[in-house]
Formats: structure tokens, C-alpha cells, sequence
């Protein structure tokens, strides 16, 4: 699009038109445009779009607007500020966010502020809206013989929908905490919604998901989740799996892109819940600890993030 037809097409003040080039000029620098010249109209400059931001337009498939929105909104911002303050308590149990905020996150977001949590959710359900797609397109074998599935922490049940409707001879339940799921239903016969703490107890099934769940904790709330998920799955003699779909930090491919996502990913969950990212030693360790005997590790999205599944 050349700069004169963005500029007619954007809803701004005549008089902040000559700003605009100034903005492309950077946004182009860093990859969210490219320019494109037209021989015919050499005058004119022309912009055109990248794979940065495809993924921000609304009818994108895989629109991933939602988690920026939510990622740069200021409440959640703010606690980055508190790092510094943080730094110089020893309450290592507190996140940044509730030294901002004087609660945890999960209680800001499901009780506290209603509108901070309909926008997490979104911004969730683009993520897993993309994860789900290549976890069926790719990674089907996963669920071979999988004949009931928990997606534990699972929340509008995004994950599931999908699951539920490549495998439709599988019972999937979303279970998650019971503000998340009030009044959810299923677009399907082989899924439903049970609320619940996933501390206490997790429904028995041959596999549990948890996508984005264990980065949410430490490790000794891990080591506790876990072994809550292997009373799960070991129930009437059988033994099941859990399968983890979260980042294993490393660099083997080399691409410094996907180990940047990855320790932002680990700064945002130290911020806003306490969490971490872990490596694959790491995650070992939870295991090991828990009880479990075996793991496997296939890298998925370009090693953005991993698909893990452990064996009791
Ligand atoms: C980062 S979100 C991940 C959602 C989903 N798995 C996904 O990847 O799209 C973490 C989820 O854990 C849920 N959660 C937090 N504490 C929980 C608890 N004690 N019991 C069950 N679910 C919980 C939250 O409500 C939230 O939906
Ligand atoms: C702004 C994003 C916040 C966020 C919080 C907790 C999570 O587990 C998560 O997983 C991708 C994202």
C-alpha cells in the first residue's frame, strides 16, 4: 500500500498525517513492514506486510493480537517496575505482580478484575488456537490409544475443542478452576467441563495435558502437581502418560529468535506468577522427584516450545 493510501485509510487527524512515515520508517526497521517500491510510481514509497505482522490481523487464522494486548496491557505491565523492590525482600514466595498488585495473579484475573481476565483468556485461547492445530496436523501419534484425556488447567477449553474433534472416540475433560469454567460447554458429545484444584485432585484418565501449566509454579508446587497427576492416570492398574506442553530452554538449533522467546517467556513468568522456563535437566529433575521413570522430549514449532511425555 503506498504511504498516501495508509495514511487515507487510518482513522487520524489530518494533522498528524506527516507523522505517520516516521512511524513506518521504524516499524519497517524492525520487521513488522517491509518496503516495497513500484518502478511505475517511483515517488511513492509502498508497504507491504510481513509474516510479524500477518499474525496481527484480525481474520488471520492464527491471530495472535489477543496476547500482545494482553502481554502490554499496564496492569500487567506495572509489576515489571517492582523488580528492583522485589529484588530487596526476602519473601522469595511473592511475585513481582503481587507486590504490585497485593494478590496473586490467578485471584486478580478469575475474582478481581473480570476484564484483565476475559482478555487472558483470549490471549490463551490464540496461543493454543496455533498449538492445537500443529498437535493434530504433526503430532497425532501422541494420542494413539489414548482413549479418555484430562487437559488439566485446560480453561476455555480451546486445546480439547480440537482434540475432541480429531479423535471423536475420545472422552476429553477440561478441568480447570471453577470460575474459569461456569457455564462452558462443549462443541461436542466427547467433551465436558469439570471444576476443581488441581492441588487437591485431577479426574482419573489415560493421558493428562498441560499446556502452559508447570511454568505457572516452582518447583516444589510442580513436584506436588505432578505426583497429584500420576495418582491420575495409575488408577485401575493402568498406567498412563502425561503429556506437557511447555518450553525446554536450549539453543541446539542455534536460532537466537526462538531462545529469546524463550527467557522472555521465563521473565514473564517470573514477573506476573512466580513461574519459570526450564531445561531439559531441569525438567528431569521434576520428574525424577515425582515419582515418574521416563520421559521424552519432541521439539515442536521451530524449538519454541516442546511437547513432553512422561511415563510413571
Ligand atoms: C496459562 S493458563 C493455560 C491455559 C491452557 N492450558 C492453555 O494453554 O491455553 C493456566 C491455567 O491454569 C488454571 N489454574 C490456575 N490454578 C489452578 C488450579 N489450582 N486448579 C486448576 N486450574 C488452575 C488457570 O485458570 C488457567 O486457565
Ligand atoms: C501475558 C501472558 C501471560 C501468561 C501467564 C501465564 C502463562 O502460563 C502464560 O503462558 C503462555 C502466559
Amino acid at each position: 500500500m503506498p504511504l498516501s493510501e495508509l495514511i487515507a485509510s487510518l482513522p487520524i487527524h489530518p494533522s498528524k498525517a506527516t507523522f505517520v512515515r516516521r512511524l513506518m520508517r521504524i516499524l519497517t526497521l524492525s520487521g513488522i513492514f517491509s518496503q516495497q517500491n513500484d518502478d511505475e510510481l517511483p515517488e511513492e514509497e509502498r508497504y507491504v506486510l510481513t509474516n510479524a505482522s500477518r499474525i496481527l490481523l484480525k481474520d488471520h487464522p492464527f491471530c495472535m493480537t489477543p496476547f500482545f494486548h494482553v502481554i502490554l496491557d499496564p496492569k500487567l505491565l506495572k509489576p515489571w517496575y517492582q523488580l528492583s523492590n522485589w529484588f530487596k525482600k526476602c519473601d522469595t514466595n511473592i511475585s513481582p505482580f503481587e507486590t504490585e498488585h497485593g494478590m496473586p495473579f490467578w485471584e486478580f484475573i478469575t475474582i478481581h478484575d473480570p476484564k484483565i481476565g476475559n482478555g487472558f483468556q483470549d490471549a490463551m485461547t490464540s496461543d493454543s488456537g496455533v498449538v492445537s492445530s500443529v498437535l493434530v496436523d504433526k503430532f497425532k501419534g501422541v494420542f494413539e490409544g489414548v482413549e479418555s484425556l484430562v487437559d488439566v488447567g485446560g480453561g476455555n477449553g480451546t486445546m480439547a475443542k480440537t482434540i475432541a474433534k480429531s479423535f471423536p472416540q475420545m472422552e476429553c475433560i477440561v478441568f480447570d478452576l471453577p470460575e474459569v469454567v461456569a457455564g462452558l460447554q462443549g462443541n461436542s458429545e466427547n467433551m465436558k467441563y469439570v471444576g476443581g484444584d488441581m492441588f487437591e485432585a485431577i479426574p482419573a484418565a489415560d493421558a493428562l495435558l498441560m499446556k502452559c501449566i508447570l511454568h505457572d509454579w516452582d518447583d516444589e508446587e510442580c513436584v506436588k502437581l505432578l505426583k497429584k497427576c500420576k495418582e491420575a492416570i495409575t488408577n485401575k492398574g493402568k498406567k498412563g502418560k502425561v503429556i506437557i506442553i511447555d518450553i525446554v530452554v536450549g539453543n541446539e538449533n542455534g536460532d537466537k529468535g526462538s531462545l529469546e522467546l524463550q527467557l522472555l517467556f521465563d521473565m514473564e513468568m517470573k514477573v506476573l506468577v512466580n513461574g519459570k522456563e526450564r531445561n531439559e535437566k531441569e525438567w528431569a529433575n521434576l520428574f525424577f522427584s515425582s515419582g515418574f521413570n521416563n520421559y521424552k522430549i519432541i521439539p515442536i514449532m521451530m524449538s519454541s516450545r516442546s511437547l513432553i511425555e512422561v511415563y510413571p
